[in-house]
């Protein structure tokens, strides 16, 4: 990658979702001069408002068509359910030369619908794997990139301008303090299935399940909510919508990892039912290297929270 965030100025950068990871990057571009305007466009009219009066965008359009005129970059930042009709406005009206970088938490079917966009219109489908559980232009920050990886799965094209659009949105990721990795998009899928999706249906699930047992008030669930289960409950906090997007469209990759993962459940449910310590000391002795090797490789920090108290810092 040759070039510098010094370099890298867009003359209008065109935000379409204005939640928490549209607003924070808008907010980190705007912290880091990367665009000299930011407008804003959201299906939803009150989040427009919002964002504006917020200060995350100088302006709001009323349509994506208005957002993207003129604008050098465009974010699509929404749910990965409207990738297709995006895709479709994108093709319709986006400029020639126009970069136009998605944040979606799924690349296989975003790359799908990117390759029906127009070849003058430059998509680099990106994830950049930094989140919270809040939702909305509110939840943005400035920094929630920083130190975090973003992933881009380019489109199959060898040439030029699309390989300098590459390089471009890899710039803009290191310019809002993330690390880049470029990788084939089925990777990714099959990877943050494991990493991200998997755990997040386990704490829809679990959450669900407590709240389910008769026998458990909802008022002792909350007093003996210590560290494990408050943290599940923080990520069945993340947003409905954004998730249930993401189980529709990685289907085959999450329906891989479930089947793993409901064998490792079910090794562990005999092992307990045969009173088998072995077993169970084996699989947890094996946990808790994992664990050990991501602090160690500095991916992560010991404190509670995932260290999210340091966000402002
Ligand atoms: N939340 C996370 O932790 C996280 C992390 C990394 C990537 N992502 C991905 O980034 C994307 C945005 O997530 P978020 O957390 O910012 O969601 P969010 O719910 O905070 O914001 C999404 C916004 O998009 C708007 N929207 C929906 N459809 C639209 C359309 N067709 N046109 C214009 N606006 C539309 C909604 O009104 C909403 O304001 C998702 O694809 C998600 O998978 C999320
Ligand atoms: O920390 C959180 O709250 C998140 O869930 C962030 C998280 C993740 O699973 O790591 C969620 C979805 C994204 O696509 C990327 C990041």
């Amino acid at each position: 990658m040759t070039e510098t965030s010094d370099a890298l100025k867009f003359r209008r950068a065109a935000v379409i979702g204005i939640g928490l990871i549209g607003a924070s990057l808008a907010h980190a571009m705007r912290a880091g001069g990367l665009a000299e305007r930011i407008a804003g466009f959201d299906l939803d009219a009150d989040v427009r408002a919002r964002a504006l009066s917020l200060g995350v965008v100088d302006e709001t359009a009323e349509s994506f068509a208005e957002a993207v005129k003129g604008a050098d970059l465009v974010i699509l930042s929404t749910p990965v359910g409207a990738i297709d009709s995006l895709c479709a406005e994108a093709h319709a009206h986006a400029e020639n030369g126009a970069l136009v970088v998605d944040t979606g938490s799924v690349k296989g079917a975003v790359a799908e619908a990117a390759r029906r966009v127009r070849r003058e219109v430059l998509f680099v489908p990106c994830h950049p794997v930094a989140g919270t559980e809040q939702s909305g232009p509110e939840a943005g920050f400035a920094t929630l990139f920083r130190q975090r990886w973003c992933i881009l799965t380019p489109l199959d094209r060898t040439d030029e301008a699309y390989r300098a659009a590459v390089e471009k949105a890899a710039a803009l990721w290191r310019a809002v303090g993330s690390h880049v990795e470029v990788m084939d998009a089925a990777h990714h899928d099959l990877a943050l299935a494991i990493t991200s999706h998997l755990p997040h249906l386990i704490a829809f699930t679990l959450v669900g399940a407590a709240d389910d047992l008769e026998s458990v008030a909802e008022a002792e669930i909350v007093k003996y909510s210590a560290g494990g289960f408050r943290d599940f409950t923080r990520i069945a906090a993340s947003d409905p919508i954004m998730w249930r997007d993401v189980f529709l469209h990685n289907r085959e990759a999450v329906l891989e990892v479930l089947g793993r993962f409901t064998e490792e459940l079910a090794l562990l449910q005999r092992a307990i039912r045969w009173g088998d310590g072995e077993t169970l000391k084996k699989v947890f002795t094996r946990g808790r290297a994992i664990r050990r090797a991501i602090v160690a490789a500095g991916q992560e920090t010991d404190a509670p929270n995932f260290g999210r108290d340091k966000k402002d810092a």
